[in-house]
């Protein structure tokens, strides 16, 4: 795609960002981190910071390491055997890679959407109920309001309060996203990690999903991998450009897309390769 940088720097330094408590304790801290696929070194020596209640982006080429970190985040990659991750993941200053942590407690803390919509083929109802049910024992009552509660938030219940025991695959690409958001909220993370979510949808549905996260990010510290330049500089308040695995540049969204300190960076946010 060819990016032009004036609009996508105007677009950053348009949207409204509350900016950074410098005094404010990052919600992760992410230290000297390496991750490796058996043999493949994937992510060199990482060390950031993010931010609480805001939203980060994660940018760069294919291939950069961006869904690996995000991978390492809640611990999917202990699914696999053979994928390691060296150094530490600070949440709230406990460290979320050590042996120590449970990785089930650690995936109700930080919360994943992916890619593409994975409704269960199950009601709506129980697409949410499910999960609740894993971690807490709610009365019908308590259960219908946490169900309510969370599809609200992610502005999908007026679309579906009339239908919860119909079937979730009877919604459309952006409903089950929305859905697949709402099922994440349910369990109260405290992080939602969002990989790639609108790029299966069409361009309204896309919008939805923007409006979403500028909306939760007042209660969840968000993080967002996408190949959007112009999405990124929307939606998000820090952006993390990769290059090979390793963290070429992070800072504020309006610095990185309007005067990036690195060449790499510039050339990429101007569409220059990648
Ligand atoms: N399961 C795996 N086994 C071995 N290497 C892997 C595996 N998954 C990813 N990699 C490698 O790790 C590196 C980072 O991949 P990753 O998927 O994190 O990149 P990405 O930036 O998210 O790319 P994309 O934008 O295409 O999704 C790449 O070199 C990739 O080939």
């Amino acid at each position: 795609m060819n990016i032009n940088s004036a609009e996508i720097g105007k677009l950053a330094a348009a949207t409204g960002r509350a900016g950074l408590d410098p005094n404010a304790a990052p919600k992760i801290k992410i230290e000297d981190l390496d991750f490796y696929y058996g043999e493949n070194h994937a992510l060199h020596k990482i060390n950031m910071d993010v931010p609480d209640r805001r939203v980060t982006a994660m940018i760069g080429p294919s291939g950069c390491g961006k869904s690996t970190l995000l991978r390492v985040l809640n611990r999917m990659y202990d699914l696999y055997p053979g994928q390691r991750a060296v150094g530490k993941v600070l949440l709230d200053g406990e460290n979320l890679v050590d042996a120590k942590a449970k990785p089930t407690v650690v995936r109700t803390r930080v919360g994943m959407v992916f890619q593409k919509p994975t409704p269960f083929p199950m009601s709506i109802y129980d697409n949410i109920a499910y999960g609740i049910r894993l971690h807490e024992r709610l009365s019908k009552a308590d259960m219908e309001a946490r169900i309510e509660w969370c599809l609200t938030k992610a502005a999908l219940w007026n679309e579906v309060k009339d239908r919860l025991h119909a079937s979730a695959l009877g919604l459309s690409g952006g409903q089950q996203q929305r859905l697949c958001i709402a099922r994440t909220i349910a369990v109260k993370p405290e992080v939602i990690l969002l990989d790639e979510p609108t790029s299966a949808l069409d361009p309204i549905s896309t919008a939805r999903i923007e409006e979403l996260v500028d909306e939760l990010k007042s209660e969840f510290t968000i993080v967002i991998v996408t190949h959007n330049m112009q999405q990124a500089a929307r939606c998000s308040d820090q952006t993390a450009f990769f290059l090979l695995g390793k963290l070429i540049e992070y800072g504020p969204t309006n610095d990185i897309f309007v005067s990036p300190k690195n060449q790499k960076t510039q050339d990429y946010v101007t569409g220059r390769f990648g």
